[in-house]
């Protein structure tokens, strides 16, 4: 049978552009359906990139204020919050603008309007006037995610006026992290619900530009699923920073422009619970995202859905339907648009009949982008425990030593995690966390360590360049290993 295409990808995120740049390059026919009139998806558009463009503002800032240490006569008069979103909308338009060129260059077709699986190999295009129908060989769906709901705290769901008016009205709107980059005013004073990535690259964000921010978090601290030291130094450095957050507290009540919420009193023997108040512009709610699998033609084709409505694939992509292949935050994993990049390099290599490898999606590593940032990649010694690895150890090293740490006027933690390898019989790295001044660096080293499963002695053997920030991993592998060398 002749099909209009080799492969039609479904939304032109990470996951989505990622494939038909690929399958393209393999000389396959590729088209790309994106609903919406720009391409690059949550990433570009009002996630990695927008976000990453005022976290560089915000390290612009922080330098300029500390510039007076190094004896520079630097003052920061005003801070113009259009012209620093107007700098962040430039920069998302023209990365938009760079992906669009690149996937016309590849000879992709980019078919704007609703894509919809109808049955395997057939994929119906509906532009707002009329459906189109088109085949293809292979079908790909990465179709994304959206930001999850606080029961009872519907998000305002505004144009970027309506959330503006409603600011300005002191009405403290409910706002998800799309409506939030909206914003072109600097908040006084914001309340953050939740206390993962977004919760505190936003927090970071307003802190820096001079805004009270409290963060309503429901544990003891942030990134509650990582390891303990990086979370507890993260949540240190940044209430030292000036940001308060509230542990085991609960959103109440958000009514004129005040925010209500519940703490549970540890210390008092029935742990009572608190009730306090706080005023707010508006309330970040950044609970989580949830995979865009809810309309109804995701169960109607026949897709096998996990609970929580994820498409459930292989290792490689493949969906339970023949020649349907799904990634990125509609999958299980991380949501991350790294790990639909590497999802997609698997399904477009299968697509194309070369041997590849399959994704681990346990693996990607886990970046927080703030003042300090955060990164994870493996186990937690909590976790190896609990998957059986045997004689484990957990190597904590401060980075004090690191001059240009200390240079930065920054600080740092990296906990190495290793355990006995029976099949090598040697002791290997299993888990890197680290916080600390541009970590995020680390990520590719970090994983390949951990992935490749190099012996501990030999990992401790990459030599980093003097001096550098990047040492601080080479320092603390050496410790693991039994030979310190800066560090006590
Ligand atoms: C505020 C924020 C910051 C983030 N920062 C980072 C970061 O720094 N690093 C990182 O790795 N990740 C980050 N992420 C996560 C990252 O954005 C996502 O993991 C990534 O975008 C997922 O890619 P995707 O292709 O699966 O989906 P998406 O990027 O969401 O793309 C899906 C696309 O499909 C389109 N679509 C959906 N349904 C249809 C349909 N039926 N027909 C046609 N088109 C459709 C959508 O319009 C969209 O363009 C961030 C997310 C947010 C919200
Ligand atoms: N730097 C990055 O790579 C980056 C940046 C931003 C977003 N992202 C991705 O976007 C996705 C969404 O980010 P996110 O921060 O919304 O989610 P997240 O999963 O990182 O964190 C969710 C947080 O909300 C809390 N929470 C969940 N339900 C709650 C409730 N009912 N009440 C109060 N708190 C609740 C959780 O305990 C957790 O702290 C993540 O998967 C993340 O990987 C990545």
């Amino acid at each position: 049978m002749a099909f209009d295409y080799d492969v039609i990808v479904i939304g032109s995120g990470p996951g989505g552009y990622a494939t038909a740049l690929r399958t393209a390059d393999f000389g396959l026919h590729t088209a790309v359906i994106e609903m919406r009139d720009e391409v690059g998806g949550t990433c570009l558009n009002r996630g990695c990139i927008p976000t990453k463009a005022y976290v560089t503002a915000s390290h612009t800032l922080e330098y300029a204020k500390n510039a007076s240490s190094w004896g520079l006569d630097i003052s920061v008069n005003t801070i113009d919050m259009q012209s620093l979103k107007a700098a962040k909308d430039k920069t998302v338009a023209g990365v938009v603008k760079g992906l669009s060129q690149h996937m016309k260059s590849r000879k992709i077709d980019i078919i704007h309007g609703y894509g919809s699986l109808v049955k395997p190999h057939e994929v119906c295009v509906d532009d707002g006037e009329m459906h189109h129908t088109f085949t293809a060989q292979h079908v790909v769906l990465a179709t994304g995610s959206y930001s999850t709901t606080l029961p009872g705290f519907d998000f305002f769901n505004g144009s970027a006026d309506e959330v503006r008016q409603a600011v300005a009205d002191g009405q403290a709107p409910i706002l998800s992290s799309d409506e939030a980059l909206d914003i072109d005013v600097i908040p006084e004073n914001v309340v953050i619900v939740g206390a993962g990535t977004i919760a505190l690259e936003f927090a970071n964000i307003w802190n820096t530009l001079g805004t009270h921010v409290t963060v309503l978090l429901r544990k003891d601290v942030p990134l509650s699923h990582g390891d303990n030291h990086i979370s507890a130094m993260m949540m240190r450095t940044m209430k030292r920073a000036g940001i308060h957050f509230e542990t085991r507290s609960q959103l109440k009540a958000v009514e004129n422009g005040k925010v209500t919420y519940t703490v549970h009193d540890m210390k008092s023997d029935e742990h009572k619970k608190i009730e306090k108040n706080v005023p707010a512009d508006f309330v970040l709610v950044a609970i989580g995202r949830s995979p865009q699998t809810t309309a109804s033609w995701f169960a109607s084709s026949g897709l096998n859905l996990s609970d929580h409505g994820f498409v459930i694939t292989d290792k490689f992509g493949r969906t339970n339907i023949d020649n349907v292949w799904a990634l990125g935050d509609i999958t299980q994993g991380r949501m991350l648009a790294h790990q639909a990049f590497e999802q997609a390099l698997t399904i477009s290599e299968s697509i194309a009949g070369i041997d590849t490898k399959p994704v681990d999606t346990f693996m990607v590593p886990q970046v927080v982008f703030a003042t300090v940032e955060s990164l994870s990649v493996g186990y937690t010694a909590q976790e190896a425990e609990k998957n059986g690895f045997a004689q484990i150890e957990e190597t904590v090293v401060p980075m004090l030593s690191n001059p240009r740490v200390a240079m930065l006027k920054s600080n740092g933690t990296t906990v190495i995690v290793s355990a006995y390898d029976a099949q090598s019989g040697q002791r290997i790295v299993i888990g890197i966390h680290m916080v600390g001044p541009q970590v995020s660096e680390l990520s590719g080293t970090a994983r390949e360590i951990i992935e490749n499963k190099i012996p501990l002695h030999d990992a401790a053997g990459a030599l980093f360049a003097h001096p550098t920030l990047s040492e601080s991993l080479g320092e603390a592998l050496l410790k693991a290993d039994g030979r310190p060398l800066n560090v006590r």
